[in-house]
């Protein structure tokens, strides 16, 4: 655990006029993380909605408000916590994933430690729906701010009857516990994440059993990214129809997406899925403050795409990015200049990935951490040899779809489409040791 969370001075909420305030509306507000604070802002009516409407009914206006998990695999909300068993009599527990380690992702630090009611309603209601009378919030190490603001809510939350015995006079019970990481990216995967709960190293589990089946000490579970929680709160308080009005088919309602790298705002926007990539460069960031030649547009593991006008119109929702050859991801879109050399920019990530990998499987810790690593440092330094790029994609392939979980696919997004994209700047170090682009500083060479 190395860098200490500053206070939230330069995020930008790009917050569109057309709608309503939204997920972002108190980020930045005065004592925005206080209970007075979101009271006076309308917090805890939809936690009330949801106790008049019912466990069953909460869950299928999630269903229908076309709501999907913002960790990034977008898979549908109120279907997962409709694969809940229902009245088995066995304790159930719903765990939200703060631990939010993707480079380029930003968006549920700031949820934390600027708007905790909004989460802790959002979990309140999921637990309601899926009769889970525990939670835990599992926030990123480094998050330290976060983590205190999200502690201090919690006991407000307590001494008010908002946690606890009886909530709000509904009947039901429910407790809510902050654990604390300690700066592991694969603590973000959610069976590795249960496990470092449970006390035991991180490694993941077999999946399936998906977790409503076998969780948390193998009990029914529910895990949601922060972002997903906050939008349950926001559907209850609207209702499902405010939000499947927004965003595209299949793809509905805001998102927060995040940008970085040479932008001239670079920040958190909230806007409806389905803006194009062009929107949020140009019309909110404020575009480009140097030439970019690629997009990485949902978090390090989401393939880079090309900057061009074709990709600059493609709308960022699940299917168009997937269409457009990447991955929405968690919306954290990094932009690559021109002028850095785009070998050294992926080792970067090669070496994040190589070092956050749990050594469980071969094909992840022999070859990410081994030889990718190896590989990669090797050409940057000016040792590359003739036939190297043919390695990397040897190596790739020997990888891919072979791991125990994803992140070592994830480390081959980047490779690979970096590989297809810029052969001649991995040709150039391969075939002469030098590059065709001087690498920029990166913060791990400090
Ligand atoms: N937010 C971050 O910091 C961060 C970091 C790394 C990776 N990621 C994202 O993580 C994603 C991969 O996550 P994953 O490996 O959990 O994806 P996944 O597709 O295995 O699962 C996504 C969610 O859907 C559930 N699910 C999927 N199929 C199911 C089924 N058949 N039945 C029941 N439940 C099912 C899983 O339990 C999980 O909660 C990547 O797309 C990446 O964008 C995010
Ligand atoms: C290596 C790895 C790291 C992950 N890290 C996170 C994370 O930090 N936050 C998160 O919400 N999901 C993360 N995920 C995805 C979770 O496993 C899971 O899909 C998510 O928490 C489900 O929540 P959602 O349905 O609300 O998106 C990660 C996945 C992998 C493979
Ligand atoms: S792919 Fe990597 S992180 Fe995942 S289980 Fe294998 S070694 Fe661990």
């Amino acid at each position: 655990m190395t860098v200490a969370d500053p206070a939230p001075k330069a995020i930008t909420s790009g917050l569109d006029p057309r709608f309503a305030p939204t997920l972002y509306a108190r980020v930045g507000r005065p004592d925005s993380w206080t209970l007075d604070a979101y009271l006076q802002s309308g917090g805890y009516t939809a936690v009330r909605r949801a106790f008049s409407l019912g466990n069953d009914a909460v869950i299928d206006e999630v269903k229908k408000s076309g709501l999907r998990g913002r960790g990034g695999a977008g898979f549908a909300t109120g279907l997962k916590w409709s694969f809940m068993p229902l009245n088995d009599g066995r304790p159930h527990y719903i765990v939200c994933n703060a631990d939010e380690s993707e480079p380029g992702s930003f968006k549920d630090r700031y949820l934390l430690s600027e708007d905790p009611h909004q989460l802790i309603e959002g979990m309140i209601i999921a637990g309601f729906a899926m009769r889970a009378s525990v939670g835990y919030i599992y926030i990123r190490g480094e998050y330290v701010l976060a983590a205190q603001r999200v502690q201090a809510a919690i006991e407000e939350a307590r001494r008010t009857g908002l946690l606890g015995r009886d909530v709000l006079g509904s009947g039901f019970d429910f407790q809510l516990h902050v654990h604390r990481g300690a700066g592991a990216y694969i603590c973000g995967e959610e069976t590795a994440l249960m496990n470092s709960l449970e006390g035991l190293r991180a490694n993941p589990r077999l999946k399936p059993p998906f977790p409503a089946a076998a969780g948390l000490y193998g009990l029914p579970t529910t895990i949601n990214n922060v972002e997903t929680f906050c939008a349950a709160t926001q559907i209850l308080r609207y209702g499902w129809a405010w939000h499947a009005g927004m965003g595209t088919e299949k793809s509905r309602g805001m998102k927060l997406f995040q940008i970085s790298g040479p932008v001239a705002r670079p920040g958190v926007y909230e806007l409806p899925l389905g803006t194009t990539f062009r929107e949020l460069i140009h019309d909110w960031a404020g575009g480009p403050t140097e030439p970019v030649k690629a997009i990485i547009p949902g978090g390090s593991s989401c393939p880079m795409m090309p900057f061009s006008d074709r990709i600059l119109d493609t709308p960022m929702d699940y299917e168009s990015v997937a269409a457009a050859g990447s991955m929405l991801g968690t919306g954290g879109v990094t932009l690559v200049p021109t002028a850095d050399c785009i070998v050294n920019a992926t080792w970067n990530l090669v070496r994040f990935y190589g070092h956050e990998s749990c050594g469980k499987c071969t094909p992840c810790r022999e070859g990410i951490s081994g030889w990718m690593t190896r590989m990669y440092e090797k050409l940057v330094r000016g040792g590359g040899q003739p036939g190297d790029v043919e390695l990397i994609l040897d190596m790739s392939d020997n990888i891919g779809g072979k791991s125990f979980c994803a992140l070592a696919d994830a480390c081959l997004g980047p490779v690979l489409s970096s590989v297809r994209l810029f052969r001649e700047e991995y040709d150039a170090l391969a075939n002469t040791g030098r590059p065709l682009y001087p690498a920029r500083k990166r913060w791990r060479d400090e």
